[in-house]
């Protein structure tokens, strides 16, 4: 894939001032997702960026499952869904985080993770780094190994990379 063809998928993401409160500027990766051509190229990129032996890809509520499904697939692995509070029936672990805008909840399903597992976290958007870091401690509390962060958007101002204790972030573009 040309770089060109990424950087125009990722040119789809719009800045959306003031939302969801006051101050923040919202990344909106909607059209992107819409894009079936932006899509596939979005996915491919995070697919090269993951190594070879992950035995499982970790995806936070709601826009990282849409990805980490499309790179599930693709490569014939499973993929463990975090969840915010209240949608699990057995829930194994759960952790409170700090957000970009409030805090928050995150809750991982019994049996997802197994010990001894290589995993890659997904998600669209690295911000704080709130949601990544407890999905890397549900992970590693579940026994297993994070291997790698790939996202599609890091927001560098907001200093997420400094919170993952050094793990190999790979982000799509870096703003
Ligand atoms: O690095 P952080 O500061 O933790 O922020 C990044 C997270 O924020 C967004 O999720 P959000 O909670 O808005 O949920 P959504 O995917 O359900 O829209 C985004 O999808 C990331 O998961
Ligand atoms: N500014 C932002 N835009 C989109 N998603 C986010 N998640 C956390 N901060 C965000």
């Amino acid at each position: 894939m040309s770089r060109s063809e990424l950087d125009r998928a990722l040119d789809l993401i719009t800045e959306i001032p003031d939302f969801p409160e006051p101050g923040v500027i919202f990344r909106d990766l909607t059209p992107m997702f819409a894009d079936g051509t932006a899509f596939v190229h979005v996915v491919d990129a995070l697919n090269e960026a993951i190594s070879d032996d992950v035995d499982r890809l970790v995806a936070v509520e709601a826009r990282g499952f849409v990805l980490a499904a499309a790179l599930g697939y693709a490569r014939r692995i499973g993929v463990a869904l975090v969840r915010k509070p209240g949608k699990l029936p057995n829930v194994a672990d759960r952790i409170d985080y700090q957000l970009e805008y409030g805090t928050a909840t995150l809750e991982l399903p019994v049996g997802s993770v197994k010990p001894g597992e290589r995993v890659a976290v997904v998600d669209d958007v690295l911000a704080t780094g709130g949601t990544v870091a407890a999905s890397v401690e549900l992970i590693r509390r579940a026994g297993a190994d994070v291997t790698g962060i790939a996202v599609v958007l890091e927001l560098a101002a907001l200093g997420g990379r400094s919170r993952l204790d050094a793990l190999p972030v790979h982000a799509l573009r870096t703003i």
